[in-house]
This record gives structure tokens, C-alpha cells and sequence, in this order.
């Protein structure tokens, strides 16, 4: 089997070049990139940008229209693919539960359909934080709560590799802490995991790797740090001005050449990352003003929000 992106672990998942079509609609284009056996990869990319067409595609649920998947270097078809499909978890974005079954009901029914023992589902049902209710009727359930159900019937079975197309949509903030907390210990486990999200704050502090989807196409892919790094996308300088001296300060360094604005608690620079210990010098002329720096670095979102305009300013 070929090692992965890391070069270490072997490769799990093997896209292709694979397109997916529905008639004039590219909806996936020309899709090509690895998973490492271990991975927590983040799929992000706007609404149908066409995370879940791939998500899909990885499962055997859809054909690609061109190209090729393997998962563990075998194709998606054929007896050696059924072997493999017990091996996944998949939450998918919009999961269908039957209203009337009760939460253990409902996990004990994916039990069945995934040949697992259902006197795991308690333990599971507890491990997502649902042990409480786990008899009651699902219609009771709320949106969070029913997550994490679709997320304890991902896990059943111990996959080896998990999709999970928008796990944290509809928790609350503990929900997703938990959440990712789960995640690792999953990824400790050894698995391997895809999801995709749109809370963008989340998911770059814990990701390996992202792809980034934009019109069908993968525009970016690599870890974090590295896509910023190459983005070159600007450093914040945030500053606390003491009022009395804030026009003054702002003036003073508008007039050394400084990209200054002036925002509710004092003032902002968008400034390039080599030019960061020239401005913290030059702010040291005005110590005694300034109540606080902050230093903020770009993140996933700024770049996205990059790579969306650049797309928009090339295709308009
Ligand atoms: N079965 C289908 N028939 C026709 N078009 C489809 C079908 N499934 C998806 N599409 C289209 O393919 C494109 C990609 O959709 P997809 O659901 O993969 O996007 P997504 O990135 O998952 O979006 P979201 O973030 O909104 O869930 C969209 O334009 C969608 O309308």
C-alpha cells in the first residue's frame, strides 16, 4: 500500500482526478488528494461546493462520472469493497430517525442493519452523552441531542474510518468541545477521519490536514499553517489607545507610512508578517498610550474567505 501524505502512514483513502456530474452541473471537478491512515481531515468549502457529492462518492453511494477512489488501495466495488464498508462510520449531513423509536431503539436498529452486537449500544449511547435519554422517544430529542445519536450510530462497530458531513451542526458549544473530544479519542484509536464543517473557528486548531472545495474544484489543501503561510494573508495588530492620546497616536503613525484604523477600543493594522517587529519597535516611541497589543494571526476563515474572493474576481 503507498504511504500518505505525511509520508509515514499508509494511505487510506486515494482520490483519483474524480469528477462527478449532474447533467450541466460539475458538482465535484477533478478531485485528487490522499488520506493518511490516522488523519483528522477537514472537508470546508461554501454551500454546495460539493463536500457531500465526494462524501458520497467515497462511500460507493454515488459513482464518480470520471476517475477512480480506493479505500485501503481497493476500489469501491466488488466483494473486497463489502469487507471495507464495515469498517466505516457515516454521519451523514441530514441523518433520518425514526421519531417514535426511542434513542437505544434507534441505535439498536443501526446495530442490526451493520451486523454489531446491540448490547453495545448502552455504552455507546453513554460515550456521546445521551445515557439519560437514551429511552426516550427520539421526537423529544433536541437538534443537538439527535447529533449525537447520528454520531453514536457512526461509531458503532469501532470503524476504522469515519465520514462525518457536518457533525457539529446544532451543538451548542459544550456539545462541540465534546464532540471533538470524541474525535480524539476515536483518532487515538487509530482511526481515520473526514469531516466536513462550516464552523471554520473549530475546526483549524484540530485538523492535520484540510481540503478546501470551492465550485466543485479543490483549491486548497495542506495543513493549516502552511495554507496561511503561503496565502501570505496580512498579520492583525490590534491596539488598546488610552482616549486622551488615541487621535494623536493614530495620526502620528498614519503619517510614518502605517496602514492605521481607527476601531471602537482604539485602533487596527492589517500588516504583512515581515513588517511585524518593525511596526512593535516603532509602537515603543508610544508606550505610555497604549494599554495593550494584541497580535492576532489569519485564520481559516480569513483565508477561505480569500481564496472565495480570488475565485469570484477571476470568474467575474
Ligand atoms: N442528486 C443531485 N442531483 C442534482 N444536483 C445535485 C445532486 N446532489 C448535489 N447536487 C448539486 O451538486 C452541487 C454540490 O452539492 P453538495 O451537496 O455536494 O454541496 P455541499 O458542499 O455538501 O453543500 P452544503 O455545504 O450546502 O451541504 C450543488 O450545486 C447541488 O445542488
Amino acid at each position: 500500500m503507498p504511504t500518505g501524505a505525511n509520508g509515514l502512514s499508509p494511505t487510506i483513502i486515494e482520490i483519483d482526478h474524480v469528477s462527478r456530474r449532474f447533467g450541466e452541473l460539475l458538482a465535484v471537478d477533478d478531485a485528487h488528494f490522499t488520506v493518511s491512515s490516522g488523519e483528522l481531515f477537514g472537508l470546508i468549502g461554501h454551500n454546495g461546493a460539493g463536500k457531500s457529492t465526494l462524501f458520497r462518492m467515497i462511500l460507493g453511494l454515488l459513482a464518480p462520472s470520471q476517475g477512480h477512489i480506493h479505500l485501503t488501495g481497493k476500489p469501491l466495488y466488488g466483494p473486497a469493497f463489502r469487507e471495507i464498508r464495515q469498517q466505516i462510520g457515516y454521519l451523514p449531513e441530514n441523518i433520518v430517525l425514526y421519531d417514535n423509536l426511542t434513542g437505544l431503539e434507534t441505535l439498536a436498529f443501526f446495530a442490526r442493519l451493520k451486523g454489531v452486537p446491540v448490547s453495545s449500544c448502552n455504552a455507546l449511547l453513554a460515550r456521546v452523552g445521551l445515557a439519560a435519554a437514551a429511552e426516550r422517544r427520539v421526537k423529544t430529542y433536541s437538534k443537538g441531542m439527535r447529533q449525537r445519536l447520528g454520531f453514536a450510530q457512526a461509531l458503532l462497530g469501532r470503524p476504522r474510518l469515519l465520514l462525518l458531513d457536518e457533525p457539529m451542526s446544532g451543538l451548542d458549544p459544550e456539545g462541540i468541545h465534546a464532540m471533538y473530544a470524541l474525535l480524539d479519542e476515536v483518532k487515538a484509536d487509530g482511526a481515520t477521519i473526514i469531516l466536513s464543517s462550516h464552523i471554520l473557528a473549530e475546526i483549524e486548531h484540530r485538523v492535520d490536514r484540510i481540503a478546501m472545495m470551492n465550485n466543485g474544484r479543490i483549491v486548497a489543501l495542506g495543513p493549516v499553517a502552511e495554507l496561511s503561510a503561503a496565502a501570505a494573508l496580512p498579520v492583525r495588530v490590534a491596539l488598546r489607545l488610552t482616549t486622551a492620546s488615541r487621535a494623536h497616536v493614530i495620526r502620528e503613525l498614519a503619517a510614518a507610512g502605517w496602514p492605521v484604523r481607527e476601531n471602537p477600543s482604539g485602533a487596527v493594522l492589517d500588516i504583512p508578517r515581515e513588517d511585524k517587529i518593525r511596526l512593535l519597535s516603532a509602537l515603543g516611541r508610544w508606550s505610555t498610550h497604549i494599554d495593550d497589543i494584541q497580535l492576532q494571526e489569519p485564520t481559516l476563515e480569513a483565508l477561505f474567505v480569500n481564496h472565495r474572493r480570488q475565485w469570484q474576481e477571476t470568474h467575474s
